[in-house]
């Protein structure tokens, strides 16, 4: 079994207990059911952003730990106010050491896109995520049938949350593509083997459907990168470990913001 078999199964079992716990109609009576959410596409392609979508991960099954006391309120401002464009929130308690309440602290204090990082099997954890307070949920092709996928990806529209596709290869693109999926991230990291290779967001950049909107996830540490991604078609960048390795995540992505800015001025002048 591979990792993220090992993670889907470990799902199920944690889905059917909360089912128990915290009943759907429980749920529903959140503060944030009836607040709208704010959209990632439309943050993403806001000209005075930065595209990136900057990740608070504490631990991760390929890394270990890597910022296990991180303070979530000081971070998500901070990354924020270094431009960047939403947030991406790991719940995922045993293997990135995450939890809801990491996600409803960021909502309080951010007005932004929230992205609820976890593994999507059932529609509970979809309405899960609409009473933390997320914006956006992740499905990831290799972990659901396509019509499954589908069907969740339908569902969370209907609470108002945007949908981001996660694909590792061309078959899954071809094969997980819905019209009810308006956003599809590249991850460049293989969940399988760990191994990382933005090459990949390159290769796949026009297989992606004109009008999607287009993240490329993982394995970014330099601005160099991105400004060659956006070349590319690219709209969104995922960051998590390149900022989470710094004691103050916030400033990592400040500087690297504030070069990505240069990067992209010099572009324009030679232009
Ligand atoms: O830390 P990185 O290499 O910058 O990657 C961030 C993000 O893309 C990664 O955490 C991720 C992408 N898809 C996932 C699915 C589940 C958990 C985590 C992820």
């Amino acid at each position: 079994m591979n990792i993220l078999d090992e993670i889907i199964a470990q799902k199920y079992k944690e889905v059917a207990e909360r089912k128990d716990l915290y009943p759907v109609k429980l749920l529903e009576k959140s503060l944030y059911y009836e607040t709208p959410c704010v959209s990632l596409e439309r943050y993403l392609l806001r000209p005075d952003k930065s595209g990136i979508i900057a990740e608070i991960k504490r631990k991760s099954p390929s890394k270990g730990d890597i910022n296990p006391y991180v303070s979530v309120e000081r971070t998500s401002i901070g990354y924020m106010q270094a431009g960047a464009s939403a947030l991406s929130i790991l719940t995922d308690t045993n293997y990135f050491g995450g939890k809801n309440e990491d996600l409803t602290t960021a909502r309080k204090f951010n007005y932004c896109p929230i992205l609820r990082k976890d593994f999507m099997v059932d529609e509970y954890q979809i309405v899960e995520a609409k009473s933390i307070g997320a914006d956006a949920i992740l499905l990831i092709a290799a972990a659901l049938e396509p019509a499954r996928l589908k069907e969740l990806a339908a569902f969370a529209r209907t609470l108002g949350l945007e949908v981001l596709l996660e694909v590792h290869s061309l078959e899954e693109l071809q094969q997980s593509m819905n019209d009810e999926v308006t956003v599809v991230g590249v991850n460049n990291r293989n969940l399988k083997t760990f191994k990382t290779d933005v090459g990949l967001s390159f290769e796949l950049a026009k297989h992606i459907p004109a009008g999607v909107t287009k993240i490329s996830e993982s394995g970014l540490s330099q601005p160099q990168t991105l400004v060659d991604l956006q070349e590319a078609g690219y709209n969104g960048f995922l960051i998590g470990e390149s900022f989470m390795t710094n004691s103050r995540p916030e400033r990592a992505a400040a500087a690297f913001v504030k070069e990505l800015r240069a990067l992209q001025g010099k572009k324009e002048t030679v232009a």
